[in-house]
């Protein structure tokens, strides 16, 4: 079994809070799912004088662009990245298909408290008292064809195919922003052995944030951080937001070009000098959002040390597989947990 399953199988979550709703028969917005306070306003709505960087994989200066977008916001709109458009459109269209199967068939692949792999709600939600408009699927390790067999016992290939080229893509893109961020930060060749490595924790997320009757009482995806070195996201409508200097920042989506934060690991890898942004996914009245997040962290026996020794060391040394328990258990307050 993929090592960041088990990973994940040594903290389950309780089955309970993995079910589900069946958003096609909600006319209104259910109690169960509906935020105290307004989640957003229209007024609200920052991006237009204040959003992450664009930035083009082809120009000479990424590497100093990527380090400074990491320093100030911890995201980037990242163009020129040379993935063919086919294998996103191809993937795009099995994940819609997926999500527009009926509740019944999804069930069938529901995440059991053991596995993090399947569909269901976010795995977050136990950390939160409201549900979110919000439905998942999670690939872990690049094979989606235990789950997607259980949904489609014949006809699982060309999702399978689809989602692995892609993930490929994803792979290629994550190890050459890693390699030029470990760079900046000037971490040993030994500790930089694993970008390229087979043995990489990799997890592709689907996500569905079907149209919402009251957008601004609900919540798509609730505020969190990723477990990640970096994320990978593609996105076609709004909905995203980052959180910064006290505000909600939209990031609305920039034609072919993909959203790229950081997460957790990298944070404290550069010793708390690059950010891993809190960010939250907002639902739309009219459109439907669907998103593909590409997770890359190192082997699951990794040690994530903070990598500045000029400068006091703010995290203790965590594995991967140890930092994994401690965000299962402390969520938020993971961060803060590992700090010295
Ligand atoms: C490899 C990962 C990263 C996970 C857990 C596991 C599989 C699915 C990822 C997400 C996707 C949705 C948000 C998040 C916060 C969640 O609930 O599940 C992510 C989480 C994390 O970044 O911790
Ligand atoms: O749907 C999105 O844009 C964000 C998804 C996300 O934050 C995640 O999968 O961790
Ligand atoms: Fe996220």
């Amino acid at each position: 079994m993929n090592t960041l399953n088990e990973a994940y199988k040594a903290h389950p979550i309780t089955l309970g809070d993995i079910i589900p709703i069946d958003f096609s028969s909600s006319p209104s917005l259910p109690d169960s799912h509906s935020w105290s306070e307004p989640v957003h306003d229209d007024d609200d709505d920052f991006s237009a004088t204040s959003s992450i960087p664009i930035i083009d994989l082809k120009d000479p200066n990424a590497q100093k662009l990527i380090a400074l977008a990491c320093e100030n916001w911890g995201a980037f709109h990242l163009k020129n990245h040379g993935i063919p458009l086919d294998v996103t459109e191809e993937a795009e269209q099995e994940l819609q298909r997926l999500f527009s199967l009926p509740a019944e068939q999804k069930m069938k692949a529901l995440r059991s408290p053991d596995s993090a792999s399947g569909y269901g709600n976010a795995r977050i939600s136990p950390f939160f008292s409201k549900a979110m408009w919000y439905e998942g699927f999670t690939i872990i390790g690049g094979s989606s064809s235990h789950d997607a067999k259980k949904i489609w016992p014949h006809d699982y290939q060309t999702f399978c195919d689809r989602m692995e080229k892609y993930e490929k893509q994803m792979r290629s893109i994550a190890d050459r922003l890693t390699d030029m961020m470990m760079e900046v930060l000037g971490i040993s060749e030994e500790k930089r052995k694993w970008v390229g490595a087979s043995d990489v924790s990799t997890a592709l997320q689907l996500n569905f944030y079907p149209c919402c009757p009251e957008p601004n009482r609900a919540m798509g995806l609730a505020p969190h951080t990723d477990t990640s070195i970096f994320t990978i996201l593609h996105a076609k409508s709004s909905g995203l937001q980052i959180f910064k200097e006290g505000k909600w920042i939209h990031v609305h989506p920039h034609p072919n070009a993909l959203i790229v934060h950081t997460g957790d690991f990298t944070r404290i890898m550069s010793n708390a000098r690059f950010c891993s942004p809190l960010h939250r996914v907002v639902p739309n009245q009219d459109t439907e959002r669907y998103s593909m997040a590409y997770f890359y962290s190192p082997p699951t026996d990794y040690v994530i040390s903070p990598s500045d020794l000029n400068s006091v060391a703010r995290f203790r040394d965590v594995t991967v597989k140890e930092y994994i328990g401690i965000k299962s258990q402390k969520f938020a307050d993971s961060l803060s947990f590992i700090s010295t």
